[in-house]
């Protein structure tokens, strides 16, 4: 075989032309996936069609996976098939998903590995302004911290969730390594700037490191680096892409306590989607404190359903004080499952409130 450069990129600019036809056929069927969606609804009603389809989604890269012959990294055409999906979406209806900012957070990370970036991102300046964003209808869909493998639940998200009507759509899980940045020394930083939850995954070196020193937190780990980038003897704890959008030099890399720290995102919107082959779902409810063994009661109706619990966590309720609404999420039952709905109508016989939240496809990663 020839390895002449100019022949072999006459194969490339060959193949390169059927990949640019293919793609292109592919985003006309997307067109009328698009339209068949639409035709779908009732024409009297505004347009709250779905694009996004998780589970549809997580289908497709499991079949680019397992076709994958190589010598492509299943990885790299994964990453290639997220641009794909995500220029179909932007063909099918303008989406815009609001995230946790500035720019540079880990939600906007999360949100860009997860929509791409043919859709359009409104950056917020807190949790609850997200939740308002999808609320409102100003953002079809949001992007939330949930819960962090070192510092646990995201309490503003769960607080939100408690009171809030949007539904949880989807779930994502991000490696977070924790990056300190700062125009100064490390001997010359006198403040460190960073989200609590961040400052939480990064006590073992803080200790070490830079004892006794200031710590502020901050709305988002990206505002914690535009405000450290403003002041001589600041550092900021955050993404490494911070670096580069805030100006600021790397002073330390990988500072988080676990080298495996990981965030689990949840993908709020209007509604959840239909079942797939391994769902989860999300309930909040509140039982009656003063009745012996009424969490135990609750607890049981999943048993008695061989439901599995994958999380347990409560909150005060904020109705009066001691009274709790604990979060719950279960594995392998889609929201508008009989099981589900058995579970639900047997709960209400002796909880105070119970409410699905969410109902989505199961993707934590295999080897979390
Ligand atoms: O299957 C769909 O419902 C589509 O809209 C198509 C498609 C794709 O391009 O494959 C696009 C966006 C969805 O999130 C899932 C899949």
């Amino acid at each position: 075989m020839s390895l002449n450069l100019g022949t072999l990129r006459h194969q490339i600019d060959s193949l390169d032309n059927k990949i640019i036809n293919l793609l292109n056929e592919r985003a006309q069927v997307s067109l009328d996936i698009g339209a068949a969606k639409r035709n779908a609804m009732d024409p009297q009603e505004e347009d709250n069609t779905h694009v996004y389809i998780p589970g549809r989604e997580k289908q497709v890269f499991e079949k680019v996976t397992r076709l994958n012959p190589g010598p492509l990294a299943s990885d790299s055409l994964c990453a290639i098939y997220r641009e794909i999906m995500s220029a179909s979406i932007a063909l099918q209806k303008d989406v815009m998903v609001a995230y946790l900012g500035p720019v540079g957070s880990f939600s906007h990370d999360a949100s860009l590995k997860r929509f791409g970036d043919s859709v359009q991102y409104a950056s917020q300046g807190s949790i609850a302004d997200v939740f308002e964003a999808v609320e409102r209808g100003r953002c079809q869909y949001g992007v939330v911290p949930f819960e962090n493998s070192i510092a646990g639940s995201v309490v503003p998200t769960l607080d939100k969730l408690i009171k809030s009507k949007v539904k949880i759509r989807a779930e994502t899980y991000l490696p977070v390594h924790h990056y300190l940045l700062s125009n100064a020394t490390l001997e010359q930083v006198r403040k460190i700037y960073s989200h609590p939850v961040a400052l939480a995954q990064c006590q073992t070196f803080l200790n070490s490191h830079l004892k006794g020193i200031e710590l502020v937190p901050c709305a988002s780990t990206s505002e914690a680096a535009q405000l450290a980038s403003k002041e001589k003897f600041a550092a900021a704890i955050c993404n490494r892409v911070c670096a580069d959008i805030y100006g600021l030099d790397i002073l330390h890399a990988d500072i988080e306590d676990q080298q495996d720290n990981t965030t689990r995102f949840f993908i709020i919107s209007d509604a959840w989607d239909g079942p797939t082959a391994s769902d989860k779902t999300s309930l909040m409810f509140t039982v009656d404190h003063r009745l012996p063994g009424a969490l135990c009661d609750a607890l049981k109706v999943f048993k008695d359903h061989s439901i599995n619990l994958t999380k347990i966590d409560s909150r005060p309720s904020l109705l009066r004080p001691w009274h709790y609404v604990f979060f719950l999420e279960c594995a392998g039952v889609h929201g508008d499952s009989k099981v589900m709905s058995s579970v639900v109508s047997e709960m209400t016989k002796f909880c105070l409130d119970v409410k699905v939240v969410g109902t989505y496809p199961d993707q934590r990663p295999q080897d979390l």
